[in-house]
């Protein structure tokens, strides 16, 4: 069995929790309040700040010329295409990129994001890439199940860009090339190597569900 396949198993229920998540379903019906969108872009463009970073810390671990370049291409696609996105939707909403930028990261986001970048300056190249890719594999998964579950919501008015974004092939190619350089690096690797990783990918695979549980809640600093 390919690592990759062992940790889709070990995710099985969280992912699955995540996949029926109120905030993750309103985004297919469409009948998500916009107030929570816009809670959510808020605090996903600060989220993807830091988590551009963990591309550089790729580019530094990496072993080869290819790997780096390609990590160095991720880091440049995230801040100019996927913060993009992000910056288009707060213009429909009226807010600048500096308030963009100004967003306040609640407890939740910043857990997530320096969990992995702790794990980017003190883990393996393999650790890191555990640690980042649920970010990257789940969104696909949502975008493909959202895109095939729920009729019109790729042409949805307000979530459509964002289902089309997340479940294009485009997209799917990326997480792909991560799996596959994971699977490469796994090959071979002892037991108890592998379950430091298979923990770094269940703690943010867990991450992503509270993400999304925060900016459907909440999720603010009680003062
Ligand atoms: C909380 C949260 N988790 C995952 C993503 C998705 N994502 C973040 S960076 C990246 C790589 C390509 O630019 C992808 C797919 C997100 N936006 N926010």
């Amino acid at each position: 069995m390919k690592f990759s396949e062992r940790l889709f198993q070990k995710v099985s229920d969280i992912w699955e929790k995540t996949h029926q998540h109120p905030f993750v379903v309103g985004m297919g019906k469409g009948d998500l309040p916009v107030e929570s969108f816009i809670r959510y872009m808020k605090q996903d463009y600060v989220f993807l700040i830091d988590y551009s970073k963990l591309f550089a810390f790729g580019t530094v671990k990496a072993r080869d010329i290819e790997t780096m370049a390609a990590f160095a291409k991720l880091l440049h696609e995230t801040l100019h295409g996927e913060m993009d996105l992000h910056r288009q939707y707060a213009e429909r909403f009226g807010i600048t990129n500096e308030q963009l930028e100004e967003t306040k990261p609640t407890p939740i986001n910043l857990a997530y994001t320096r969990y992995m970048l702790n794990v980017a300056q003190n883990g393996s190249l393999e650790e890191l890439i555990s640690a980042l890719l649920p970010c990257m594999w789940s969104y696909w998964e949502i975008g493909k199940v959202l895109a095939r579950d729920y009729q019109g919501a790729s042409s949805h008015y307000l979530y459509g860009e964002w289902v089309t974004m997340y479940s294009s092939d485009e997209f799917g190619s990326l997480a792909e090339w991560l799996i596959n350089l994971l699977d490469q690096l796994t090959e071979g690797k002892p037991e108890w190597e592998l379950t430091i990783l298979e923990e770094h990918f269940l703690t943010t695979s867990r991450f992503e569900y509270m993400f999304w549980d925060m900016v459907y809640q909440g999720g603010e600093w009680p003062v």
